[in-house]
């Protein structure tokens, strides 16, 4: 049974039922992606919930999730009040998108989501969404991280994502007390086919094992949800590619006619610098922070594989592979020193985390380096 929430929306309330809503198939009722339901519902909330701001026919397109560079993008902020900066959120967007990426994530890892309210992650969401639709860029998708503790609060996240204009929702599993569960995973699996049954976005797992407690779900525990109409992605930060291999050779038999470049089940690979070798093994792409500070780099190097320049390719990957250790190893902090640093914006993380010191400042700086200056010339 679908869970039933009222969700309270920066207007005031509106209540959501949404039961099983078939994505790959069209709605056979009520509430549906792409339906003319949903745009109308989607339309009226959002005209309450902005003042009427943006209400356009490009924010209800149904867009495809189809391979390529996916960004997790940064969520900024006003150094001296913390508010959050929605001009620079919304260029940076648009430089992304002008970079060539294929989708955007708001309320990633690096998107700062657990330092944001409720209010302030529809209004990222709906910055992104609007800035890219004026700047023409309406056909790119915008997925939302929605993962929470409780399957309620999830389920909440997701509608208020979809509310704002999100596409499709980023899940994580929820860890607190992961201990409890992940032997069996039964109740990982429970979870996220409640959240799917109940959103009105198809949703995206996220298996990112170094942010939960070390829960990191199986493939097979990825594959038996891929076959949920409404699960229709995973983003794989757990590096494993004979992990990765599995759940594409698994989702690819599940499609009838497979078709590498509209995939029904999209695999991607969760850190640039695995992008070649997880294409080899059949995935479909990254979604990866690296690409806020060098997404022409990132494209790049999916693009010389797809072209079979293999040995290019894996010159490229290593640039930046070596970038991506300093995004690794100082996480939003330092992926937000090296966009300040190279590119002129970015400022801090908010608080608690630190700010960089002088001697991270520059370390990082000269980590990133090299890939700047191949970003610089594509
Ligand atoms: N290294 C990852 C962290 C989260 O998934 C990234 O590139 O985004």
């Amino acid at each position: 049974m679908a869970p039933h929430l009222d969700v309270p929306s920066p207007a005031g309330s509106f209540t959501t039922s949404f039961d099983r809503i078939p994505f790959r198939a069209p709605a056979a009722s009520g509430v549906g992606i792409g339906s003319p339901a949903s745009a109308e519902s989607r339309s009226s909330l959002l005209s309450s919930s902005f003042e009427g701001d943006l209400v356009d026919e490009d924010f209800h397109m149904t867009r495809p999730l189809i391979p390529g560079v996916y960004v997790p993008t940064m969520c900024f902020f006003d150094e001296e009040t913390e508010d959050v900066d929605t001009n620079t959120i919304a260029r940076h967007a648009v430089r992304l998108a002008e970079a060539g990426v294929t989708g955007v994530a708001t309320q990633g890892s690096n998107g700062e989501a657990v330092h944001l309210s409720h209010t302030e992650r529809q209004l990222v969401t709906f910055t992104t969404r609007k800035a890219l639709n004026e700047a023409g860029f309406s056909h790119i998708p915008v997925i939302v991280g929605c993962g929470a503790q409780s399957t309620r609060e999830t389920i909440r996240f997701c509608c208020e994502a979809w509310e704002a204009g999100g596409d499709y929702a980023l899940v994580l599993p929820p860890s607190y007390y992961a201990p409890l569960f992940a032997p069996s995973f039964k109740t990982i699996e429970e979870y996220f086919t409640n959240v799917a049954n109940a959103s009105p976005i198809p949703i995206i797992i996220y298996n990112y094992p170094g942010a939960v407690n070390g829960l990191d779900l199986t493939s097979d525990v990825i594959i038996n949800l891929a076959q949920h109409p409404k699960i229709v992605g995973v983003k794989l930060t757990c590096g494993n590619t004979g992990k990765l291999n599995r759940v594409v050779a698994a989702t690819r038999k599940l499609s009838n006619n497979y078709d590498p470049d509209r995939p029904e089940f999209l695999v991607l690979a969760g850190s640039a610098d695995f992008s070649i070798q997880s294409l080899i093994a059949g995935g479909h792409g990254i979604l990866a922070g690296l690409a806020n500070i060098t997404p022409k780099s990132c494209i790049k190097t999916i693009d010389l594989y797809k072209a079979g320049k293999y040995l290019e390719a894996q010159k490229v990957q290593e640039v930046v592979s070596q970038g991506d250790w300093v995004a690794i190893q100082g996480g939003v902090v330092g992926v937000k020193a090296g966009l300040q640093a190279w590119m002129g914006y970015g400022g801090y993380a908010r608080s608690p985390l630190p700010k960089p010191t002088a001697e991270q400042a520059k370390s990082w700086k000269e980590g990133f380096r090299e890939l700047v200056q191949l970003e610089k010339s594509l």
